[in-house]
């Protein structure tokens, strides 16, 4: 049987990854950042998943406000670095793991959440920055570490889901992947946030206590902070804050949330601003 092992939380800022393209992590700007993902990086290297199932949104990339799914789970067998307007970033291309993707599409569809496939699409930095942060960056002729199975979530154009479905269709994942008949073992993330706004008059807003409290509750009361409304994600942490829904669905995945299982073990946490117009937050954190 396939089995969640880890989830992991982090945010998405497309400065990061120039950052480490353009080989300016050492900066003084951007060495306190990468410092705090130095741990994961060890991390990652002695829990090795399987399978990364990646919850992520797309920026206007593989889809526009022409169409675009509120959830849709890629069944591809790779998916190629976007070009986000500066040409692709130099990391490899992200194999995926189409039997498992389909297999979680057939499940998760069966427990009533309307999936979209994707057999083809790009991927841009919601998906790749995450993968940099995790993993460092891939040598020559070097891939990622594991498959990924790219989920994408409508947080650009209202309306968006509610962090209540997000949490619920989280369990459903990890129900989908207990039921895979082989021995897998996958990790899932949740990425995007924490903070920021990129645009209009409070372009530049970063609440951290927020965003301290936001990191507590996940871990510790994860079902309540399901109940928050979206509005509140706006107004406190700022319009892309909404982001931060997404890191539910991986929470919603962990094994205490519906068994009297332990809450997991924190691996490892970090919070950091500023990156960019960003409040950087990361979890790591582990079923007991
Ligand atoms: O802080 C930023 O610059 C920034 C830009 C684009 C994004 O998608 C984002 O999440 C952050």
């Amino acid at each position: 049987m396939a089995r969640i092992t880890a989830s992991v939380y982090t945010s998405h800022v497309p400065a990061i990854g120039a950052a480490l393209d353009l080989g300016r992590d050492q900066d003084d700007y951007w060495r306190p950042l990468f410092q705090g993902y130095e741990p994961s990086k060890q991390w990652m290297k002695d829990n090795k998943p399987d399978v990364i199932f990646l919850v992520y949104n797309d920026h206007a990339t593989a889809f526009s406000l022409d169409m675009i799914p509120t959830f849709a789970i890629g069944t591809a067998d790779s998916y190629t670095p976007a070009d986000e307007g500066w040409g692709p970033r130099p990391v490899p291309t992200v194999v995926g793991h189409p039997e498992l993707a389909s297999h979680i599409a057939q499940s998760v569809i069966q427990q009533d959440f309307d999936l979209t496939i994707v057999n083809k699409m790009d991927v841009d930095h919601g998906l790749t920055v995450p993968l940099s942060l995790m993993c460092g960056q891939p040598g020559p002729g070097q891939g990622w570490p594991c498959p990924v199975i790219p989920f994408a979530v409508n947080v650009v154009q209202y309306p968006v889901p509610s962090g209540q479905r997000c949490f619920n269709l989280g369990r459903a994942i990890r129900n989908a992947v207990e039921s895979f008949d082989e021995d897998l073992n996958v990790h899932i993330w949740g990425t995007g946030g924490m903070s920021h706004q990129l645009q209009g008059a409070r372009a530049g807003l970063i609440n951290k206590e927020w965003d301290l409290n936001f990191l507590d509750r996940l871990v510790d009361n994860p079902h309540g902070l399901a109940k928050m409304p979206h509005i509140d994600y706006v107004r406190e942490a700022g319009s892309e804050g909404i982001e931060l829904v997404m890191w539910l669905i991986a929470r919603g995945a962990m094994s205490d949330i519906d068994s009297p299982a332990p809450v997991p073990r924190v691996a490892h946490r970090f919070y950091h601003v500023p990156a960019s117009n960003t409040a950087v937050g990361h979890l790591i954190l582990e079923n007991q």
